[in-house]
């Protein structure tokens, strides 16, 4: 196999036997040939496809259209009726919760095996326990046998196992649906970091994760390989493919300029001109503050003290209104002097997307504030909460010293604020905009 192709599959099949009874299956083993008991069913029929090194390809496809089945037998842990793969590299894998552990050990004793299995000695173990460990933060827990596991619990160890094994190749099923929106994130950016050499191959159902991480994908449909190339391309017309098992053949997603018209004529206005039940886009969050518990490093000149979210509208205290006027401060001390200190913000997704954000060094870099060793200060952003869809989000905290062109990071928290966003109404987006207008017409 060529150097640059890390995974080559080619006609790849799996037929599984399906009993009707078990009595069949000993009767087929004992009239071996003579008659058949069982029907096949081919959960993959044919499938071939290249993978280069350092490509990160996503996999969708409806409920049972075989994805699991190929990320298995590409792991190994599945054996093919017929076809080839071939991989170059290590290959380390998240499949589906249950597999790779052994239930009755603890999750320390786990840790220890599935290692071993990726080819770590017992000394390399040894040496990264530690940060095991606390990738997957899950407390004393890691001392209790992984069958008394949560799922999230059970995919945080797991996840900490294969972050740490210096795999090549990475293979996920589904595993980030089932975990919180910090562990989500940590695993997001372990992903993105690995995604600079390594072999992504992933598994979801969730379209914004597949395009977030992904550059190419595969469809398959019923065991077969129905299209494949760039990954908006292919989520694009798998979409249209679910659109039209709902809506029949009629639906698409083609664009409304394909059908221009001249003269407009309105639906027939109603006495309300627009009932906007419907499009009642608050959105309640509750937040909390994660500063303790928050993922991230410092340098040691500073670090920031607080975070905190404050209505000024004074609805309610830890909740929030999409649209409500809201402050953010954040509260730092300076262990040494800061000619140009800079705090700043960002709001990100369960999927670690940049929502928004913003930092004080427009105002730093007209007007420093300088800060004495020992010296607090703080920083607060004054803005108009948007309208969220419901999730979990995470308020990224930063400190800096510096201008535009040269500044240095001090303190960095990825989670330093968690924010749990319930009973919105957005169906499609990232956020809500309120419509003043909407407007059904006919053009004639
Ligand atoms: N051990 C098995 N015996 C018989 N049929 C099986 C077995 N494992 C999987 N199948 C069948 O093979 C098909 C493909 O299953 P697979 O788990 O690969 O689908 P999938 O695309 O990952 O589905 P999902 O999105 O629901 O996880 C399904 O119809 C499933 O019922």
């Amino acid at each position: 196999m060529c150097s640059d192709v890390a995974i080559k599959v080619s006609n790849l099949s799996k037929c599984y036997l399906i009993y009707d009874r078990p009595q069949d299956r000993l009767k087929q083993m004992l009239f071996r040939g003579k008659r058949q008991y069982y029907k096949e069913f081919w959960a993959l029929d044919s499938v071939s496809l290249e993978v280069k090194r350092g490509e990160t390809v996503g996999i969708i496809g409806r409920n049972g259209s075989g994805k699991s089945t190929l990320l298995q037998l590409v792991c190994g842990t599945l054996n093919a009726t017929s076809g080839e793969i071939t991989t170059n590299g290590k290959v380390a894998a998240l499949l589906e919760l249950g597999s790779g552990f052994n239930p009755e050990f603890t999750g320390r004793e786990n840790v220890y095996m599935s290692a071993s299995i990726y080819g770590l000695t017992k000394q390399q173990v040894d040496d990264r326990y530690s940060q095991i460990e606390a990738f997957a933060d899950i407390g004393e827990h890691i001392d209790q046998p992984v069958k008394n596991y949560s799922s999230g619990m059970y995919v945080r160890l797991a996840f900490a196992v294969i972050a740490h094994v210096d795999a090549d190749i990475l293979v996920i099923d589904e595993a980030l649906a089932v975990g919180d929106a910090v562990f989500t994130q940590k695993c997001m950016r372990f992903i993105r970091n690995f995604k600079k050499n390594g072999t992504l191959l992933f598994v979801s159902h969730d379209m914004s994760s597949v395009l977030n991480l992904c550059q190419h994908a595969i469809w398959l449909h019923q065991g077969n390989l129905r299209q494949a190339g760039p990954a908006k391309e292919i989520a694009e017309s798998y979409l249209q493919y679910t659109l039209q098992e709902v809506y029949g053949d009629n639906a698409s997603l083609k664009s409304i300029s394909d059908e221009p018209g001249e003269n407009v004529e309105r639906a027939e206005e109603t006495d309300t001109p627009t009932d906007f039940a419907l499009l009642n886009y608050d959105s309640q969050m509750q937040v909390s503050d994660n500063l303790n518990d928050a993922n991230g490093w410092k340098s040691g000149s500073g670090e920031i003290l607080s975070a905190s979210l404050e209505s000024l509208s004074g609805v309610s205290e830890n909740v929030y209104v999409g649209g409500e006027t809201v402050r953010i401060r954040i509260r730092a001390v300076a262990h040494v002097a800061f000619d140009q200190p800079i705090l700043g913000f960002l709001l990100r997704d369960r999927l670690g997307q940049d929502l928004f954000g913003e930092n004080t060094l427009a105002f730093t870099h007209i007007k420093p504030m300088p800060v004495a060793a020992g010296e607090v200060f703080e920083a607060y952003f004054t803005f108009r909460l948007p309208m969220l869809p419901n999730g979990q989000y995470v308020v990224m905290t930063s400190l800096a010293n510096g201008d535009l062109y040269n500044n240095v990071q001090h303190h960095w928290l990825h989670d330093a604020l968690i924010l749990n966003v319930s009973s919105s109404t957005i169906r499609w987006g990232l956020v809500g905009v309120p419509f003043d207008e909407v407007v059904l017409q006919k053009l004639t």
